[in-house]
């Protein structure tokens, strides 16, 4: 696929139905990765996937509405750490990459996912 350099980042990762795809691919590595599983124990996948379908959909200028919780708020409580976030980028650098992403447009979206790392870690200034 080209990659369009004035196009919503959403339509250069192929748009919903590939994006769908990225976000399945990604939890599958999230979710066997030993040191982040623990936090999905117990945690409906399915309704995870949709809402973080909905929320990169969103964030990468999708037509899509986010209607889940906001992100400082549902990831308060589960203590996740710069380390951990990293872990998560990693895995979704990685499914980018296994669905044939351009690298131009996998660095767009980690650029993008950087700016949300304060309130998932719920850290302004600690990388553990
Ligand atoms: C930029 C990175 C991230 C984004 C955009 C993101 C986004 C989301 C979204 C949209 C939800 C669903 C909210 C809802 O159900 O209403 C969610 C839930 C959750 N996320 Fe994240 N997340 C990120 C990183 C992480 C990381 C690094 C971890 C842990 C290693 C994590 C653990 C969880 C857990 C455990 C839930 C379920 C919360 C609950 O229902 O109690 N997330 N996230």
């Amino acid at each position: 696929m080209m990659s369009k350099a004035n196009s919503e980042l959403f339509d250069r990762l192929g748009g919903a139905t590939k994006l769908a795809q990225i976000v399945d691919n990604m939890y599958e590595r999230v979710l066997s990765d030993p040191d982040l599983a623990d936090f999905f124990e117990g945690i409906g996948v399915k309704r995870l996937r949709q809402m973080q379908f909905q929320f990169l959909a969103s964030a990468f200028g999708g037509p899509v509405n986010y209607t889940g919780a906001e992100l400082t708020q549902i990831h308060a409580k589960h203590a996740i750490s710069g380390k951990h976030f990293a872990k998560f980028c990693g895995h979704f650098a990685d499914a980018l990459e296994a669905n044939d992403i351009a690298p131009r447009d996998v660095d767009d979206a980690l650029g993008r996912l950087a700016m949300y790392k304060d309130k998932v870690t719920g850290e302004t200034n600690v990388d553990g």
